[in-house]
């Protein structure tokens, strides 16, 4: 592995390398951890972070995109280390996903890593969007020797591929699929039940409200039903954390096929920043969101639509929150790939036991 190092420095090579992995290592988790508090802001781009990092492998600069039409994560972090005055230190960049290599809303980020001193490149993953990729040849046919390393050639970070595949899940999803990444969050109490007590809408803790609400927070589309509707006029709006500043406006699909929904129900939420859209047709919804450029998608829905996800298929993971009754609520997770879940899920709410959850 080259790398992180600047030619001549005067350790052993073992050395050099565990040093270099250890680098590697930070910086892709800091990248992870930045890019993962945009999740929900960039769609229809994909959230993705940038670290950049010295010779020494000391961290300069993270950085993360933002939204969409805003600068890519590596042109942003680039610009914060000129404005920082360290930009003649920079050496090496890890980036969670392939830059760019084409003229979308911004310009190409194999350019801004040139026009840089950026030596090496660590990428996460590669571009599945065929538009924008091409970014990892354009930077190996660069002159001045600049090296690209890809986290899949590097078995002993395959933790750190997997974070990267996980946080790139939803946009993924779109783009190879035409469909989002779709998460099922549900609630249950001590006996398994979905139905609040009379009078209330949620029973969980609040550790267990605030995973709810970061999720809704990373998600771009809420799929209900018309029963959840009709029982608890939810609000769903982003209340127990932080929301993105300025987010674009989020559609809620209903799911209602006798056009019960109603007026005033809908006018409210659409006076709070949503979109409404009602759908007759279940298997619709997931091109329909694809084409509204919704990623991750999540359902918050009663045990009658659940139930019909469930048969269709239609999820991609699933979180199950049970209170315990006593003590800290429970969950466990079924997923069908990595999941984005793992940027979301925190120590508040603790996992059920390993034999009965997937992580
Ligand atoms: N604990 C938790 O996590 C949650 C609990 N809840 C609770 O669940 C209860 C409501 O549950 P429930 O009555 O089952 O309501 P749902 O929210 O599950 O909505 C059910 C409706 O979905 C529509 N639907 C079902 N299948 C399809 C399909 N294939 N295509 C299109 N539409 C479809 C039907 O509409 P139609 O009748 O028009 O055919 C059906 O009546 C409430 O008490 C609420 O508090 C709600 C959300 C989360
Ligand atoms: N019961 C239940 C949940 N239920 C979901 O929360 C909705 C109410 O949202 P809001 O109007 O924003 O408070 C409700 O209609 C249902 O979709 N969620 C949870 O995290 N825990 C819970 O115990």
């Amino acid at each position: 592995m080259s790398g992180v190092f600047a030619p001549g420095t005067p350790i052993a090579h073992e050395e050099r390398d565990a040093l270099h992995r250890k680098a590697v290592r930070s910086g892709f988790e800091a990248a992870l951890a930045e890019a993962a508090r945009y999740l929900g802001a960039t769609s229809p781009n994909p959230a993705v972070g940038c670290c950049l990092l010295d010779s020494a492998g000391t961290i300069l600069v993270t950085e993360a995109h933002h939204r969409t039409g805003a600068r890519h994560a590596e042109a942003l972090a680039l610009h914060r280390a000129r404005e920082l005055g360290v930009i003649d230190r920079v050496a090496t960049a890890l980036v969670t996903l392939e830059p760019c290599n084409h003229v979308g809303r911004t310009p190409p980020c194999s350019e801004a890593l040139r026009d840089s001193p950026v030596r090496d490149v660590w990428v996460g993953m590669r571009d599945p969007n065929p538009v924008a990729g091409g970014g990892i040849a354009r930077l190996r046919q660069m002159p001045e020797g600049r090296n690209v390393f890809l986290l899949e050639d590097f078995p002993e970070l395959a933790d750190l591929r997997e974070g990267c595949a996980a946080l790139l899940a939803p946009f993924a999803s779109r783009i190879l699929r035409q469909r989002p990444w779709i998460t099922v969050k549900q609630a249950r109490n001590e006996v398994g039940s979905m139905i609040p007590p009379a009078g209330r809408k949620t029973f969980t803790s609040q550790a267990s409200l605030e995973i709810a609400h970061r999720l809704r927070r990373a998600s771009d589309a809420i799929i209900t039903g018309i029963g959840t509707i009709l029982a608890d006029s939810p609000r769903f709006d982003v209340r127990h954390v932080p929301d993105h500043e300025d987010r674009a406006p989020r559609l809620v699909v209903v799911c209602d096929r006798q056009n019960r929904l109603p007026d005033s129900w809908r006018e409210k939420m659409i006076g709070s920043g949503f979109r409404v859209v009602v759908s007759r047709e279940l298997g619709e919804i997931p091109s329909l969101l694809a084409d509204h450029g919704v990623n991750w998608a999540m359902v918050e829905a009663g045990p009658g639509l659940l139930g019909e996800i469930g048969r269709l298929g239609l999820w991609d993971d699933w979180l199950d929150i049970q209170t315990t009754g006593n003590g800290p609520d429970r969950y466990r997770v079924f997923s069908h790939g990595p999941t984005p879940l793992r940027f979301i899920l925190d120590e508040g709410v603790r996992p059920l036991p390993a034999d009965e959850a997937v992580f």
